[in-house]
């Protein structure tokens, strides 16, 4: 398939490039010129403008957007618009609130698939898991990219109408800070608690065979082993915080309780203002799967 991709940040330069090694080929675009060299280096066609990548792709367009969620998707949507019709398919990878991108597939002349992506740059490897939102027809035409893109055919699928790839992510994103607010609390009382314990022997321990493995807890295992038992001079600051927040408010109007999840969003807020382990542990954790800069304390 010829494949545009928009936004090549930590994101999108994977999507261009895990497209690339199964044999698709990319037309690239990003404001930013070195991340278009950047995808370029790696075997994609540059385009130096959205009407430009529109051009060289020529008729029936795919297109993945991989900006910011937020104004970044609008704005690079009103500059496609005057070069799409309804035989062009359009995703959106990135992390949109469900109800924007439901507007977004009603106004654009273009199929518009969202899709939830998780994994992280870390991933790059491995693949995504990808979670689709929109017209089947349009979903089966990006089937191609999709199982180059995530970790393979199971690594993706379509869950459903418009928004319901990004309603699924959103949910995704909430159980993560829930998983991450348990996994502090454990390793905080084991911290604080009557044993001289290595943090690392602990994840390790966990990790090979416990009920309670999983990736993040190896990122927990790898933060320990870099950063040290006590998490050296990592600070007590999550950053972050809108696709929590959205998960709570969504779940306050469907009037179904997620209790850990808000105390976990909460926990978050609360990290603005003083220092706790398991914060400090979340910090370090969203560079594991995330490369978010670690935010670092200035009297460790
Ligand atoms: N980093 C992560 O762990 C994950 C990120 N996401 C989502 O993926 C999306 C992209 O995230 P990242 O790659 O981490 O961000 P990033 O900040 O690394 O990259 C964004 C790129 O988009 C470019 N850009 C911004 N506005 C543009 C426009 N109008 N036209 C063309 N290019 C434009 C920027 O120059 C930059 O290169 C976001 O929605 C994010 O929430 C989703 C899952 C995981
Ligand atoms: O989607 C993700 C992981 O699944 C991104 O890393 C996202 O940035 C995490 O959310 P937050 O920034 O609120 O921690």
């Amino acid at each position: 398939m010829e494949l545009g991709v928009i936004g090549l940040g930590r994101m999108g330069q994977i999507v261009a490039n895990r497209s690339l090694e199964a044999g698709h080929d990319v037309v690239a675009f990003d404001l930013s010129a070195e991340a278009t060299a950047e995808a370029a280096a790696a075997g994609a066609e540059p385009a130096d403008s959205v009407a430009d990548l529109c051009d060289r792709l020529g008729s029936d367009k795919r297109i993945w957007l991989m900006v910011p969620a937020g104004d970044a998707v609008d704005a690079t949507l009103a500059d496609l618009e005057p070069h799409l019709d309804g035989e062009d398919v359009v995703v959106d990878g990135g992390n949109s609130h469900f109800e924007e991108s439901v507007r977004r597939a009603e106004e654009t002349d273009a199929a518009y698939l969202d899709c939830g992506t998780s994994g992280g740059p870390a991933s790059a490897e491995a693949g995504f898991s990808l979670m689709i939102g929109g017209p089947a027809w349009a979903y089966e035409e990006f089937v191609p990219v999709f199982d180059a893109v995530a970790t393979g055919p199971d690594g993706h699928d379509r869950m459903g109408e418009s928004g319901s790839g990004h309603y699924v992510k959103m949910v995704h994103n909430g159980v993560e800070y829930a998983l991450m607010q348990a996994y502090g609390e454990g390793f905080e009382l084991l911290t604080d608690g009557r044993y001289d314990l290595d943090m690392e022997s602990v994840a390790r321990t966990w990790n090979n065979g416990a009920v309670i493995r999983s990736w993040l807890l190896e990122l927990c295992e790898e933060a320990f082993r870099e950063e040290g038992s006590d998490l050296g001079d990592v600070a007590d600051h999550v950053a972050g915080g809108s696709t929590g927040t959205w998960t709570v408010q969504e779940a306050l109007e469907q009037e179904v309780p997620v209790p850990i999840i808000y105390q976990a969003l909460a926990e978050r807020f609360d990290s603005r203002n003083e220092g706790r382990f398991s914060r400090r542990l979340a910090n370090r954790l969203r560079y594991g799967f995330g490369r978010h800069e670690v935010a670092r304390r200035d009297d460790a």
